[in-house]
């Protein structure tokens, strides 16, 4: 099995979409559809589709619009500055708008408070807030979304990364989900296969980065 750090993984992602032109929001659309195909959708039918706006996000509300297209219950919150959102976020989150009314926007301390209230109706969070470009310490409102997640005891399913754990399990960013199971992309991640708790919630799976994106990394 292929281990790999954040640094590596950014390398190799950014190969494949820049040099081999494979277009980055098909990576998205795989990895959404890997999320999907790893849910057991007869016991799961209400979700809370928790999500920042990077790239992680857009793997979140691309999950979400194809979780609406099926016909389940999808509740959006989005943590961050949609404002600053990417283009992969933004392609996605548009369909949303146009299939349900239920995005919250999640800033201040009443919106916490309605997040957690509206939790209760939900038995499934999926977890797109931060996946490998966490690059510092969780504080304000995120670290708030984390510990209502956490505290919610509901089933969460992060995508890529538990948000808030270090791709590399070497920094402590202060807090992190507590995902029941992760769906990682492409490869496995260094911090989570030597981490006991972490490594056996954990599926790989390919998003169609090619191999000679991953090859021109990785020295076997
Ligand atoms: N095209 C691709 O590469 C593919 C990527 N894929 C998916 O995208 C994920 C990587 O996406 P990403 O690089 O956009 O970063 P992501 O983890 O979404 O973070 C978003 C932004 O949050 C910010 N931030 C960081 N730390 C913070 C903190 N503590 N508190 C607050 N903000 C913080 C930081 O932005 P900054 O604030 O530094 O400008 C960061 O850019 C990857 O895990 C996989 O799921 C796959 O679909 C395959 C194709
Ligand atoms: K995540």
């Amino acid at each position: 099995m292929i281990i790999v750090d954040r640094e590596t993984m950014k390398n190799i992602d950014a190969y494949a979409i820049n040099e081999l032109k494979i277009p980055s929001i098909c990576l998205v659309e795989r990895a959404s559809l890997a999320v999907l195909n790893n849910i057991n959708l007869d016991i799961r039918n209400s979700f809370g589709i928790v999500a920042s706006v990077g790239n992680n996000g857009a793997d979140g509300m691309a999950l979400a619009r194809n979780l609406l297209s099926i016909g389940k219950k999808v509740e959006i919150y989005i943590v961050g500055d949609i404002k600053k959102a990417s283009t992969d976020f933004l392609i996605n989150f548009e369909s949303c708008k146009k299939m349900t009314d239920k995005i919250f926007e999640i800033r201040t301390i009443d919106d916490i408070e309605f997040f957690k209230n509206n939790l209760e109706k939900i038995n499934t969070i999926i977890d797109a807030i931060f996946g490998t470009g966490l690059n510092r310490t969780v504080s304000g409102i995120y670290s708030y979304v984390i510990e209502i997640i956490n505290l919610s005891n509901i089933f969460t399913i992060s995508i890529d990364i538990p948000s808030g754990y270090d791709c590399d399990g070497e920094m402590d960013f202060g807090t992190y989900v507590d995902s029941d199971f992760i769906v990682s992309m492409q490869l496995m991640k260094k911090g989570l296969y030597y981490d006991t708790y972490f490594r056996d919630k954990i599926v790989v799976e390919d998003i169609g980065i090619a191999q000679k994106a991953i090859d021109k990394f990785i020295n076997i």
